[in-house]
């Protein structure tokens, strides 16, 4: 899947974003290495800090059926610029996915940012450090 599709996904991913509270959407879409695509939204809760990103839900999603190896990512929200994950997203990437790999990201505007999981969490705490 290309880089175009692959934002497309995170755009219908966001349709279904769970956000009584905040009301800004956020879409993922996280590309497996074998081709197959993890669709993830926003999740908020009463308890506000039980929501969970949008980026997050489609990493969990594909861990929770058996797929750990990733080659790209889109995140896409109503942003005036380029929508950027949070820290605990970012954490989340840099245990599954090489630093190098690319992550998009857009808004609804059309804007793309082509960065690296390496580049959003430099010196990251890794599974490395455990060893
Ligand atoms: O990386 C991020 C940052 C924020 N949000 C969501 C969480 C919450 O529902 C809303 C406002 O923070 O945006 C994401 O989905 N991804
Ligand atoms: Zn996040």
């Amino acid at each position: 899947m290309d880089k175009n599709s692959l934002i497309e996904q995170s755009k219908i991913a966001r349709e279904k974003a769970y956000v009584p509270y905040s009301n800004f959407q956020v879409g993922a879409a996280l590309l497996a290495e074998d081709g197959s695509v993890y669709r993830g939204c926003n999740i908020e809760n009463a308890g506000y800090s039980m929501t969970n990103c949008a980026e997050r839900t489609a990493f969990f999603k594909a861990v929770s059926e058996g797929v750990k190896k990733f080659k790209a990512i889109a995140i896409v929200a109503d942003t005036d610029g380029p929508c950027a994950p949070c820290g605990a997203c970012r954490q989340v990437m840099a245990e599954f996915c090489d630093p190098t790999m690319p992550v998009y990201l857009t808004n609804l505007k059309g804007a793309v940012q082509e960065t690296t999981v390496g580049e959003l969490l430099p010196f990251a705490f890794s599974p490395e450090d455990l060893k």
